[in-house]
């Protein structure tokens, strides 16, 4: 069955000023999201992967290029993407739940039907009874609970996370990938995630897509299917090594020790 696409972007380009002139970054970047896609970015550190999110989420204009939304030409999808970075951005003086609800203040959602809502994925995210806490009271796998919750209340279509895990232990990592991967799934989200770890990208991700090249471009997108949604039953799969080797390859990684 044909997948219908959601996002689509075409030729984007971007440079910036830097200490030496203009630093041309992305050179044309071209890459199609599929509804309820699960897509991750890959590539070098400082290719321009975190510059696509500002892109898409206007935070930055493109020198260039077009962003398609549902078949029409935008300028970017701000109002319509949930951005989540590696830290977790949470106001120190604010509670849990004062935290969760910014978003829905800022959109001016009815108050009493959002805390509701709050409430409700606070139990599901295993969080309950810490609405009232303060982010310095919880664990680092927990404040990015948080920061998820509040990223996916305002009810966005896409969700961008910009490594959301990075700065985890591998086991809380593991447990957040799975809660991602069920909430995503429970409410019909689609999904871009930047990751520097192709484990997780081959785990989490339905397509990769490697950005390589210096300005960068699209190097390759490569569709993932493996047995399980279940970021531990995949990386079960015999297939799992097969993917994680192929993208090593593209970024250039030597996966094999010398004998
Ligand atoms: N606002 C800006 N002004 C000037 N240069 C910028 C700006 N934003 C990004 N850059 C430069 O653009 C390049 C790409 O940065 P970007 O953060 O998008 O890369 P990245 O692939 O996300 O990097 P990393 O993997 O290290 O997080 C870098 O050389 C960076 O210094």
């Amino acid at each position: 069955m044909a997948q219908d696409i959601q996002l689509r972007l075409r030729s984007i380009r971007k440079s910036f000023d830097g200490q030496n002139g203009r630093i041309d970054v992305l050179k044309g970047v071209d890459f199609d999201v599929y509804e309820r896609d699960f897509v991750s970015i890959i590539g070098p550190s400082g290719c321009g992967k975190s510059t696509v999110f500002n892109i898409v989420a206007g935070l930055l204009a493109p020198d260039d290029g077009d962003i398609i939304y549902r078949h029409e030409r935008v300028s970017n999808l701000r109002g319509r993407v949930g951005y989540m970075m590696q830290r977790d951005l949470l106001f120190p003086w604010r509670t849990v739940l004062e935290n969760i609800m910014l978003g829905p203040e800022m959109q001016r959602l009815p108050k009493a039907e959002a805390r509701d809502n709050a409430m409700e994925y606070l139990n599901t995210f295993g969080l309950a009874g810490v609405e009232n806490a303060y982010p310095k009271m919880l664990s680092g796998g927990m404040r990015q609970r948080v920061a998820l919750i509040r990223t996916l209340l305002t009810d966005p279509d896409i969700l961008l996370l910009d490594e959301p895990f990075s700065a985890l232990d591998y086991q809380t990592r593991l447990y957040l990938e799975g809660v991602l991967v069920d909430a995503v799934e429970t409410f019909n989200k689609t999904v871009i995630l930047v990751t520097h770890d192709i484990d997780e990208a081959v785990a989490l991700s339905k397509r990769v897509v490697v950005l390589g090249g210096k300005p960068s471009q699209v190097k390759s997108v490569h569709q993932i299917d493996l047995g399980s949604r279940s970021p531990v039953g995949a990386r079960s799969d015999p297939h799992f090594s097969e993917y994680f080797h192929t993208l090593c390859g593209e970024l250039d990684i030597q996966t094999k020790v010398k004998q």
